[in-house]
């Protein structure tokens, strides 16, 4: 699923300095993981994320995923493997405020599906996030998990084989938190790879993997095996 290699990442900072983030690290996430990645504030991991999505191209190294090769794709064909590999969830949500819950998933369809195939996939992705009843409701009138919920369901719209998650929980009371975390681990356990950025206990307790980003490398810090196989509980 995941296949980065060698990965250099450099910014430069205010006074022109550059700053190495990533440092040679490489990854490799199976089909079906569960993988949460932990690290100090500035470790890099949001940067890691957006290399993965095919958010940022300027790195070194080689990051594959799905059997994409990321390296070398115009602009095109970076937003159609976005748009049909991987799924975002931000700690913002980045719902917009004037649209419906359906609407807010419904925004990734113009690329594909006719309108009432779009519609009814959209309402399937609400009902699948248990927010089928509430599909109307402006995200002023969600709770900050049923946000989060809205924002997973745009995410699945297009049918993605992995999300891609930055502090999913981060703006999250503890209980919401929890029932967002729970949907993850359906989700995982329906056969999507899940990578998660993240800064909770809790939500790196519920990945099958741990991996803590040190001096711009992954290092693996949990991995339980007894829960590898797809619907273990
Ligand atoms: N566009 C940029 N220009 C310059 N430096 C940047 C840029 N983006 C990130 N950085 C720096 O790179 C480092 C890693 O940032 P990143 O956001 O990936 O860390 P993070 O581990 O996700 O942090 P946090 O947990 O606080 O979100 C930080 O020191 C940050 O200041």
């Amino acid at each position: 699923m995941i296949r980065a290699r060698d990965i250099v990442k450099e910014y430069v900072d205010g006074d022109g300095t550059k700053v190495r983030v990533l440092d040679g690290m490489s990854l490799d996430v199976q089909d079906g993981d569960f993988v949460a990645v932990v690290g100090p504030s500035g470790s890099g991991k949001s940067t890691l994320l957006h290399l993965l999505g095919g958010l940022d191209v300027h790195y070194q190294g080689e990051v594959e995923v799905g059997g994409v090769k990321l390296r070398g794709l115009d602009d095109k064909a970076l937003a159609r493997f976005r748009n049909t590999h991987v799924g975002f969830v931000f700690q913002s949500f980045h719902l917009i405020p004037n649209l419906s819950a359906l609407e807010n998933v419904l925004l990734p369809s113009h690329f594909g599906a006719s309108r009432e195939d779009a519609r009814k996939r959209a309402e399937a992705m609400l009902e699948r996030v248990g927010l089928g009843a509430k599909k109307d409701r402006a995200p002023v009138r969600l709770s900050g998990g049923e946000r989060q919920r809205v924002a997973i369901a745009r995410a699945l719209f297009t049918g993605p084989k992995l999300l891609l998650c930055d502090e999913p929980t981060g703006n999250l009371d503890a209980a919401t938190g929890d029932g967002v975390i729970q949907l993850f681990k359906e989700l995982h356990r329906e056969g999507l790879t899940v990578l998660a950025v993240t800064h909770e206990d809790r939500m790196s307790a519920a990945a099958r993997r741990v991996l803590r980003l040190k001096e711009g490398r992954l290092v693996e810090e949990r991995a339980d095996l007894h829960l590898a196989t797809r619907g273990a509980p």
